[in-house]
């Protein structure tokens, strides 16, 4: 079943690499969308994740962010459901941390509206299954196919297809007959007759997983969920075709006889749940088996969920479940663990005890690990990584630091092969002679066998790699695996041993050249593997020393361009730190771009209200200041009224008096005028100014000046002659 190592297990890993999705660009700090896992170009089994300390991962197939849906079923589960249909329990798991597709991968959510290149694992597996039993080729079976959906949410078993309230609901339990199957109770098993009726199902439960909110992702699924397919096949074997082991041809129409139990998981179980009804005409086979698809919750880290409450509570139940799915699957997935083995912790959750029967013994298990690939998720990608790897247990892995001295050494891999490579042309012409002398008659001397040069050479280099290979088993691997060994236990030195040619006394000469030829080509077979493996050895090992140089050369390159720079091995644990520093002061950032957003905000609107304020203030001021005017305006209205109303109530009330004061001040005045003219003129005379029509300013002022005397001195007599008329006593003095 394996692809690798030869080694056959029933355990399969599958990885699918998730694309960059929209929801990562917009989401994710553009520093960490840098893509650290791709599939190697060597190997397509391999993935290599590009980090400060290179890692290289294998499993049983890898898919790459562009692999469609198609793509996954066809290469990972196709043969399962020749499996299923033989009867044995199939079972796949979906793993990974959230958001990481598992759900998209198996296609628990999917519905009929879905288009038909998106669907997963569980409508494609369907669809195939319903086209197979409705075809030819099953004519003879009778089939009754079931479904059911559960839940494991905080350990505890909730029917996702149970009807009404689910406090009325029988409990779901988990039973053990005398005979180690396993099955549930209080679980609706409905039966399906096609592709329509089982989305229908499927879609109906999905919406009753449970979902919560994490910090990473929005809907994230927070329970494992297993739909599972149960079928029951009825096959009859009439007696003749039994004992000539012709095919089956179709049954007689009498009723087939009844299966064993109908009671889901509750077949016996050999190599597959089969059971017999005798006829006297043939036999009715019946076979039960069943086919799980497990979605299960996140695998991520508390801490990365900062989960609190009952989110914490279900990250706990989760990665405990998960931890002994690990454990379960870790020891049925090594052969030589599993012969020791004799407990499998299967109760150490309700995960592992539902699938009980139907983890290892007979069942086909693939777990595929649904990994992001970019930096942002590199510590929980490397934990899948280590956790799928850990349940395959592949013990091919080439990973650098497992690998024997000389390995990474290109030049002793060349000399290596080039020494091979003479070994095998020298294997070739011994061989061709020793068939040329077989031809003759001639026989070849065990001395010439053990003496001649190839088989001292390769004495030396089976040695030299069977050695290597067996302390290089006893090296422990990154993950405390065992190193491969490459070259198969027997190697062509022992092949041909001296024990052979001792016995060769007791055999005829033909006998024996038989036989040296025999195990010569045994020897040029085992040389060709030899040399194909240490050929992809040297493939692998030159372009990991390719990519080295470049990360060399960078670095080189780094110190040149910046002299001062000091290149220092980022370990883990401080990239962690760094992004918990990060985060922490990304979040402050936050926190401190709000507050100061809200007070800007705050200060616009009390700039506003003060704004405001102030143009009141500036109408009311101008108000004020309008006011004042008027007032004084007012005021010297008043002032000039009150004026002339003194004057004007003197003047009613004493005209004489209001007459000779106004002389007396206009005489005043008048003699004012009369000094300033005296005064100016004595200046004129000082200055002797000796011509009268001289237009100098001073004669103008002169001009000026007399004039007006003349118009004072012409009021003074008007007055004057109005004091005459108003009274003798007030008369002015003429
Ligand atoms: N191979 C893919 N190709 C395209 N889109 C994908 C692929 N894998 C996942 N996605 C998308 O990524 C998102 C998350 O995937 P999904 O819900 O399957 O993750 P999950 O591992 O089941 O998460 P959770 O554990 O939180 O339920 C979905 O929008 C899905 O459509």
């Amino acid at each position: 079943m394996s692809s690798n190592g030869g080694t056959s297990t029933s355990v399969q890993v599958a990885l699918r690499i998730k694309p960059l999705t929209q929801d990562d660009l917009i989401n994710l700090p553009a520093r960490f969308q840098r893509q650290v896992i791709s599939v190697s170009p060597y190997n397509q089994n391999q993935i290599v994740v590009d980090t400060e300390k290179r890692q290289i991962f294998q499993f049983d197939h890898v898919f790459a962010p562009e692999s469609t849906q198609q793509e996954v079923y066809e290469r990972a589960i196709g043969n399962m459901i020749t499996k299923f249909l033989e009867g044995y329990n199939v079972t796949i798991l979906a793993y990974g941390q959230t958001s990481s597709g598992k759900t998209h991968t198996m296609g628990t959510a999917d519905d009929s509206t879905l288009p038909p290149e998106s669907k997963g694992i569980i409508p494609r597996t369907m669809n195939s299954l319903f086209s197979l039993v409705n075809s030819g080729q099953y004519k003879s079976h009778k089939f009754s196919i079931k479904v059911s959906f559960i839940e494991i949410h905080n350990e505890d078993l909730i029917d996702l297809l149970g009807e009404g309230n689910e406090e009325e609901r029988p409990p779901v339990m988990i039973r053990e007959d005398s005979r180690g199957n396993i099955y549930w109770t209080g679980l609706q098993e409905l039966k399906v007759n096609n592709v329509d009726e089982v989305m229908d199902h499927l879609s109906r439960g999905s919406l009753n997983r449970q979902v919560g909110v994490t910090d990473m992702n929005s809907k994230s699924s927070r329970s494992h969920a297993i739909f599972s397919v149960t079928m029951v096949q009825q096959k009859f074997i009439p007696h003749n075709c039994i004992s000539a082991g012709q095919p089956v041809t179709s049954p007689p129409s009498s009723r087939p006889g009844t299966p064993a139990s109908s009671r889901f998981g509750s077949q016996p179980s050999s190599r597959t749940n089969s059971s017999l009804d005798k006829f006297d005409d043939g036999e009715w086979v019946t076979i039960a088996s069943k086919f799980h698809f497990v979605d299960l919750a996140g695998s991520e880290r508390l801490k990365r969920t900062a989960a609190s409450g009952d989110r914490a509570r279900e990250g706990i139940s989760i990665n405990s479940g998960l931890l002994a799915l690990g454990n379960v699957i870790s020891a049925l997935g090594d052969p030589s663990k599993a012969r020791h083995t004799t407990h499998v912790p299967y109760r150490d959750s309700k995960l592992t005890r539902l699938l009980q029967d139907s983890l290892g013994g007979n069942a086909q298990t693939l777990m595929i690990a649904c990994v992001s690939p970019i930096e942002y998720n590199i510590n929980e990608t490397i934990s899948t990584l280590k956790y799928a790897n850990r349940a395959r247990n592949i013990k091919n892995i080439a990973s650098v630091n497992q690998e024997e001295a000389g390995w990474n050494d290109v030049t002793h891999l060349q000399n290596l092969v080039l020494k091979l490579r003479s070994e095998i042309s020298t294997l070739k012409a011994a061989a061709a002679q020793n068939s040329q002398r077989s031809q003759d008659g001639g026989s070849i001397s065990p001395e010439k066998v053990s003496q001649s040069p190839f088989v001292t050479g390769l004495k030396h280099s089976s040695s030299g790699f069977s050695e290597k290979n067996s302390s290089a088993a006893k090296i422990p691997g990154r993950c405390g695996r065992e190193t491969p060994s490459r070259i198969p236990p027997t190697s062509p030195s022992n092949t041909f041993n001296h024990n052979n040619l001792n016995n060769m006394n007791n055999i005829n000469p033909g006998q024996q050249r038989d036989r040296d030829y025999e195990a010569l080509e045994d020897q040029l077979l085992q040389l060709k593997r030899s040399y194909s493996e240490l050929s992809q050895k040297y493939a692998k090992t030159s372009a990991e020393l390719a990519l080295h140089q470049d990360n060399y050369d960078e670095m080189e390159f780094l110190k040149n361009t910046c002299p001062g720079i000091k290149l220092r091995v980022v370990s883990e644990q401080e990239i962690e730190q760094f992004e918990k520093t990060i985060s922490s002061l990304e979040s402050k950032l936050a926190i401190t771009s709000a507050a100061l957003s809200h007070t800007e905000s705050k200060l616009k609107e009390q700039e506003n209200l003060i704004e405001g304020d102030d143009s009141t203030n500036q109408q009311n001021k101008d108000l004020v200041s309008n006011l004042q005017k008027y007032i004084k305006e007012l005021e010297s209205k008043l002032q000039k009224r009150e004026i002339d109303a003194r004057i004007a109530a003197s003047r009613d009330n004493h005209p004489e008096k209001f007459i000779s004061e106004t002389i007396q001040h206009l005489e005043s005045r008048l003699k004012e005028k009369e000094d300033a003219y005296n005064e100016l003129e004595e200046k004129l005379n000082n200055l002797q100014v000796g011509d009268p029509n001289n237009e100098s300013p001073e004669n103008d002022k002169i001009t000026r000046l007399e004039a007006k005397l003349e118009f004072l001195s012409n009021e003074v007599n008007k007055l004057r002659s109005l004091g005459i008329k108003l009274g003798p006593d007030d008369r002015p003095e003429s």
